[in-house]
């Protein structure tokens, strides 16, 4: 079953996002998509009450360097939360299966051994078509559910 919409948060469930700073490391691959999820993650992170200087944003080549960049940013900057910002679609070859490995263990990683929550704002895609809808389309925006779990995550960390 296709997935649900995206894009619905109530803000009365999500903390003030007003004291936490967030890192966002978004991929330069699949831009109209990657973009579009960071824009709309930027966005949602400002209506949930954080500062727009509080939000800092690095570009990698592509979702295999998202590990590395937003290793980079947990030891560099004081974010309370990142969100790592790809999309991989599905090509001729098993390619894609190894670059959505490598992105999701790394992550995983990076969350096990750091105090900082990364956040997985990673569309692994069949088709061109599938990215669209899950990015601004009618299945919503995964950088606004991204966006939310970062502030629920930054908010967590200080408990
Ligand atoms: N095919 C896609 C890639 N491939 C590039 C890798 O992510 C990586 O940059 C390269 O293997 C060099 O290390 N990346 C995506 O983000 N999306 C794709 O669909
Ligand atoms: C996910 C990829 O790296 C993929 O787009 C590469 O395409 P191909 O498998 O046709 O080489």
């Amino acid at each position: 079953m296709a997935t649900t919409n995206l894009s619905y948060y109530d803000k009365a469930t999500i903390p003030n996002a007003k004291p936490f700073r967030f890192g966002i490391v978004v991929s330069e691959w699949n831009p109209e998509i990657t973009r579009s999820m960071q824009q709309g993650a930027i966005e949602t992170l400002i209506d949930c009450g954080a500062e727009k200087e509080n939000i800092i944003s690095w570009e990698v080549p592509g979702s295999f360097e998202l590990v590395y960049g937003c290793k980079k940013m947990i030891e560099s900057q004081p974010v309370d939360a990142i969100i790592a910002v790809g999309n991989v679609i599905q090509g001729e070859t098993k390619h894609f299966d190894f670059v959505c490995d490598g992105v999701t263990q790394g992550i995983v990683d990076l969350n096990i051994k750091y105090d900082t929550p990364v956040i997985f704002c990673v569309l692994t895609d069949n088709t061109k078509q599938q990215s669209i809808d899950r990015s601004g389309g009618k299945l919503g925006n995964k950088g606004i559910e991204c966006a939310v779990a970062a502030v629920k995550m930054a908010a967590l960390r200080h408990l």
